[in-house]
């Protein structure tokens, strides 16, 4: 019965391959999200012994995840599927995101494993002898600084890379941590016939064959010249030998990379026609999710905060990743990451609020725009954008002060940390539009006062959404759009039925002229 009662449901999937865990939502053809899972690395697959999904090695800077849990996780997630009676059947397209940057190194003859599944068996079986690599290096690694070194001197420095790539050399860049293997593993590299993305990996397993990388993920290597969307001969060069072969072709994101594998048709029920889109990484899944538009920001206020930027023209910096657009590919967009975000806040509210958020909300009602002209800039921790520590102070003369009241010191904290952010963001191309929204998520966009300041500082509406599982949202909407393939079909036409975010700050009248000023003496 209840079976019959199952309506036949057409739905596409967005998978989400994450650091902790990997997770699944099916979304129907009105775009509602009717089905979500997850297999949760540390919980449920306490046989790799991970932390947060990674080990952190002994040296403190390289942190690497096993590729064998990334797999075995699928095969649950999709036994979990398949005992709670998910229709297979009724998929028309799946795509999926990956923690950027991470990477995956497919042993000589893998390929053959790959297209001849046996769909008696699950999948780490099958896969367990495919990589040459066991432990990958993901993107909380930070032991490449001499390869990041190297690559920048090889084409002419930071500036110079990231006008080729997007980004100056960081050390979680993938072009980076191949090089650290060919220089360290040079039997390993030997034996690796491709190299993925963790996102291209995961779109690999579904398709039976590899993967290509798409653009928008690509653009997170330090190799893919990001305004001809080809690898950067130079680049690749400067990391290791015959690289490209193992790499493949770079694709558009929105590309339908082929069908589904007989392997899922046969052991799960899925429809032979079943598209796999590019699958992409997890920070352009969210953009997509968002519906993030020309001319709009995402705020992501968390302990660090992030901004998701879409961008026209981009204007390489040496601050925050540049990256091909994942749902217009004539367009870009950029991350720009504040790692002074929500724990600066708490101890600024510790400090001058007596610990209380509502002592804190008063403190921003009661205080003018602009706080008469005292600015401040707070870097309890060492900031990623720019480089720099400490507080600083400036009075409305301009003079460097030690403190300031508690009220004038909570505003000075909010003012600036957006208008750090509008700074960075213009940095990067980024202009506000008459059409511009702020889309705010995170812990800190409950706080209604924050957001005023936020739409007073850009000058734009800020909304509010829900982006907990924005990454496979965006997936899916992804893969209706690779349904659509051909039809040069507009993405954000794809996505119009989706929920709408909920307006909660709009800017005072006035506001601009008073940043404006404000701004002028940052
Ligand atoms: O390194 C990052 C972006 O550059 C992180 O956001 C990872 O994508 C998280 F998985």
């Amino acid at each position: 019965a209840a079976m019959a009662e199952r309506a036949a449901r057409h739905c596409c999937l967005g998978w989400d391959f994450s650091t902790q865990q990997v997770k699944v939502v099916a979304v129907d053809a009105e775009l509602s999200v009717f089905y979500e899972d997850s297999v949760h690395f540390d919980r449920d697959l306490v046989e790799f012994g991970t932390q947060g999904g990674v080990h952190v090695h002994k040296d403190g800077l390289t942190v690497t995840s096993p590729v064998l849990m990334w797999v075995q996780a699928l095969d649950i997630i999709l036994e979990k599927m398949k005992a709670s009676g998910f229709d297979f059947s009724q998929v028309l397209a799946l795509s999926g995101a990956g923690q950027q940057h991470g990477s995956v190194y497919w042993k000589t003859g893998a390929s053959q494993v790959l297209t001849s599944l046996s769909p008696d068996l699950p999948l780490r079986e099958q896969l367990q002898a495919c990589f040459s690599i066991s432990d990958c290096p993901v993107w909380m690694d930070s032991s490449t600084a001499a390869q990041c070194r190297q690559l920048e001197a090889a084409v002419g420095g930071a500036q110079a890379l990231s006008r080729l790539t997007g980004s100056r050399a960081y050390e979680r860049f993938t072009g980076n941590q191949i090089a650290k293997i060919y220089q360290q593993n040079p039997e390993a590299y030997s034996h690796t016939e491709r190299i993925s993305l963790v996102s291209s990996f995961a779109a690999s397993v579904f398709l039976g064959s590899y993967s290509p990388v798409d653009y928008s993920d690509g653009s997170g290597m330090n190799l893919l010249q990001i305004q001809d969307k080809v690898w950067s001969q130079a680049c690749l060069g400067a990391c290791a030998p015959r690289l490209e072969e193992k790499l493949g072709r770079p694709v558009p994101s929105c590309s339908v990379v082929g069908a589904i594998s007989s392997y899922f048709v046969q052991r799960y029920g899925f429809p032979p026609e079943c598209k796999v889109v590019a699958f992409t990484g997890d920070n352009p899944a969210s953009l997509a999710g968002m519906r993030l538009e020309e001319g709009d920001i995402a705020v992501s206020l968390g302990t660090s905060d992030t901004l998701f930027l879409w961008l026209q023209e981009p204007t390489p910096a040496l601050e925050g990743h540049i990256f091909c657009n994942p749902v217009d590919p004539q367009h870009y967009m950029a991350l720009l990451c504040f790692k002074n975000g929500s724990l600066m806040r708490e101890k600024i509210r510790d400090e001058s609020a007596s610990a209380s958020w509502s002592k804190f909300s008063k403190a921003l009602q009661s205080t003018e725009m602009g706080n008469g002209g005292n600015l401040g800039f707070y870097f309890d921790v060492m900031e990623i954008t720019p480089e720099i520590i400490g507080r600083h102070r400036f009075s409305a003369e301009n003079h460097e002060v030690s403190a300031f009241p508690q009220d004038v010191e909570i505003r000075a904290l909010i003012e600036g940390q957006f208008m750090a952010k509008k700074i960075h963001a213009e940095a990067l191309g980024y202009r506000v539009m008459p059409k511009t929204k702020i889309l705010a998520t995170g812990g800190a966009s409950h706080n209604r006062d924050l957001l005023q300041v936020l739409a007073d500082v850009f000058g734009a509406p800020v909304y509010v959404i829900d982006t907990a599982n924005s990454a496979c949202v965006g997936s899916a909407y992804r893969a209706f759009h690779g349904l659509a393939a051909g039809t040069d079909m507009p993405f954000a036409e794809i996505v119009k039925l989706a929920p709408n975010p909920r307006l909660v700050a709009t800017p005072t009248p006035g506001a601009s002229q008073v940043y404006e000023a404000l701004l002028q003496r940052t």
